[in-house]
């Protein structure tokens, strides 16, 4: 196995832990993928985030076909679409963290846009969130819906379900599904008061300094 597929499993399983030990997902939920030179590999189906072992990954080859390891997440479709519609992006990470749910269950938020710029790192690690109708888990249906959203966001939310964030390295989308997480947060806790936003020309003065999201 060449040494950037093995230190990649490893950092896969590392992450995946820490998500899971800070509450960002709980038992069998969530699913990670990550693009190889020639193929990709992705979390286990049923598997913990929190007990995840680097060798039992699962291994698919470029056409998404599983090759080693255990059986891969049933969460393909989602991935697949994602990474599709993202070529610069390395990793998608998915999760069913409390506040970005209870967002992705909210009827009243603009599917194009569900949370305001609160602050800085929202701009600069989410951009403009979409919202996605709600498919069952594991429903291929929803590769259409991520087709169509994913070219114009890289953070996702699957309607009562969860969000999906695609990054141009694992870390990177590890970062920006915990910046989502507490930027869904605030949203909620300060729901009902007088909250002043990012104003468009802050939003803008962070995406030139920054690029875009
Ligand atoms: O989050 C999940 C489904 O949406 C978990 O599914 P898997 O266990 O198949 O990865
Ligand atoms: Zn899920």
């Amino acid at each position: 196995m060449p040494q950037e597929e093995d230190r990649l499993r490893e950092q896969l399983c590392l992450l995946a832990k820490s998500l899971f030990d800070r509450g960002f997902t709980v038992g069998s939920s969530g699913n990670i993928s990550v693009r190889l030179p020639d193929g990709y590999l992705v979390t286990p189906t049923n598997s913990c985030l929190g007990r995840l072992d680097p060798a039992r990954l699962s291994r698919l080859d470029a056409e998404w076909r599983h090759r080693d390891g255990d059986k891969p997440t049933k969460e393909i479709p989602l991935h697949r679409a994602m990474l599709a519609a993202r070529p610069q992006a390395g990793a998608v990470v998915h999760l069913h963290s409390t506040y970005a749910t209870a967002i992705s269950c909210l009827d009243d938020v603009d599917p194009a846009d569900a949370l305001p710029p609160l602050t800085p790192y929202f701009v600069m690690r989410i951009g403009h969130l979409a919202v996605v109708p709600y498919t069952a888990p594991g429903d291929a249906a929803v590769e259409r819906h991520i087709a169509a959203a994913a070219p114009r966001h890289k953070a996702i939310l699957l309607a009562n379900h969860g969000p999906v964030i695609a990054d141009t390295t694992l870390e990177a989308a590890v970062h920006a599904a915990e910046e989502l997480e507490e930027s869904a947060r605030l949203f909620i806790v300060t729901r009902g008061m007088a909250v002043r936003t990012l104003t468009p020309a802050q939003v803008g003065a962070l995406e030139s300094q920054f690029g875009k999201a």
